[in-house]
């Protein structure tokens, strides 16, 4: 039976905003208090969709998130009218106001940790919402994350879903963001690579001192437990603590992998030659490919600027690989050229690049990979999933129409206290369930 990765990207939301809510993302502290456009963000999304659904990649969607988000407003202790309520917000906690506003849910990579059927122990596709308990904006997400997988990936008998983890910092869980797999072949049994930040409960271990550490090894671990996944196929490595004080808040800023590729930079890993062994050994004698990019080809500066590794590593049906690449890779030399020198390098499988305009999103520091959430899928599971969230060329149509219908083109800090713009937002949304043919899924739908 034929398997395939289906990346299902998110969809930008109408309050895309640049906050500086990321403590440790660069680019979010960077452009924090500029005024964004949500309408060219979701198009930039949109577009990338398309593109690489013309290429005969399989593309779903996931929907945005209801905001500004009353009910945590009103869980913080503003009350009166909605409009009031954001009022007060904006006078009294200009913060919360952004955070409870933010389009964060874009970044579905963040949003669950996957394993596909072939690795888990009752041969279903497993789900974890991701908790994002390090950043009050995403902390607020998995309700409704959860709410929507379980929606989309509703069968019983092929999915499976875990509500995230309890919400501490000692449980911090990013999700697919620093999560890989390894593999032959997307239906044979694989290898999960789970990279934390750091070891909550041992309190000597090596640790970030300039940034938090988002994802701690007790929270990978859970999601091994909970996904059945075998530990012989199991392997957790720990990020190097520099990479994120020097602003790589995830692993997948550093490190993509595919089938048996990883791709990483020398200075991703904490005990990076302790990691591919293991990895080898647990894939087997000669499975395991490499491309390792040295600080000399790329220093870890421009790795953190250009997004290199943040790109989406997507397999072809004859083996040959497409590196999908945000443009800022091509505007940082040692990047530009390292990219030239792979693609024309025939002892790897990559043989085009393909460069996308994604620039609204990785303002926030979010890239081609931050977008998407991978879900590997055999024929009877894609066929279980929610049609109406595969994106097809009417769908594409419609959904570019919608956004043009309903986004601005300009949003700054003052315009999240509008009362119009919620309104906005939640007519958008409605109107988006209705196409995506989704059913009810949003609080302001349900009461
Ligand atoms: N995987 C990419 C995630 C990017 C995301 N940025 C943000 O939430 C920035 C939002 C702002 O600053 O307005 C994050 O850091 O989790």
């Amino acid at each position: 039976m034929s398997v395939y990765e289906v990346n299902f990207d998110g969809l930008v939301g109408p309050t895309h905003s640049y906050a500086g809510l990321s403590y440790g993302n660069v680019a979010s502290a960077r452009n924090v208090a500029e005024s964004s456009n949500p309408k060219q963000a979701a198009l930039q999304g949109l577009a990338k969709m398309k593109q690489l659904h013309d290429a005969g990649f399989k593309q779903g969607i996931l929907l945005p998130h209801e905001r500004p988000y009353i009910p945590v407003l009103k869980q913080l202790g503003f009350s009166g009218t909605e409009a009031s309520i954001l009022q007060l917000a904006a006078r009294q906690a200009p913060e919360l106001l952004a955070a409870a506003s933010s389009a964060s849910c874009m970044w579905t990579a963040n949003a669950a940790t996957v394993s596909p059927s072939a690795d888990t122990h009752d041969g279903r596709v497993h789900f974890t919402a991701a908790n994002l308990n390090n950043k009050f904006h995403r902390s607020i997400e998995h309700p409704l994350t959860s709410r929507m997988l379980q929606a989309i990936f509703a069968e019983e008998t092929v999915f499976a879903h875990h509500p995230a983890l309890p919400a501490v910092s000692q449980f911090g869980d990013e999700g697919a963001a620093n999560h890989t797999r390894l593999c032959v072949d997307y239906g044979q049994p694989g290898v999960e690579l789970f990279v934390y930040g750091q070891h909550a409960f041992n309190y000597t271990s090596a640790r970030p001192t300039r940034y938090p550490a988002r994802q701690t090894l007790e929270a990978s671990q859970a999601i091994a437990r909970l996904h059945g996944l075998e530990p012989q196929r199991t392997v957790f490595a720990q990020q190097a603590p520099n990479a994120i004080d020097a602003g790589v808040f995830h692993n997948d800023v550093i490190a993509v992998g595919n089938r048996e590729w990883l791709f990483y930079h020398e200075e991703a890993f904490l005990n990076e030659a302790q990691l591919l062994q293991e990895l080898e050994e647990k894939l087997g004698l000669g499975v395991l490919k490499t491309i390792r990019v040295s600080g000399e080809q790329v220093p870890l500066n421009d790795v953190i600027h250009s997004y290199l590794f943040n790109s989406q590593l997507l397999s072809r049906p004859d083996g040959s690989m497409v590196l999908v690449v945000p443009l800022e890779c091509r505007e940082i030399a040692s990047v530009s050229v390292f990219l030239d020198q792979l693609v024309g390098d025939t002892s790897n499988p990559i043989n085009e690049l393909l460069v996308f305009d994604l620039k609204q999103s990785m303002k926030n520091g979010g890239g081609p990979a931050c977008l998407r959430l991978r879900v590997v899928l055999t024929e009877d599971e894609l066929a279980a999933v929610h049609s109406g969230c595969l994106l097809t060329d009417e769908l594409f149509g419609l959904l570019n129409a919608w956004v043009n219908k309903h986004y601005r083109d300009r949003l700054s800090f003052d315009d999240l206290s509008d009362p119009a713009l919620l309104q906005e937002s939640r007519t958008a949304l409605d109107e988006l369930t209705g196409l995506l043919n989704l059913g009810s899924i949003y609080d302001f739908q349900r009461v």
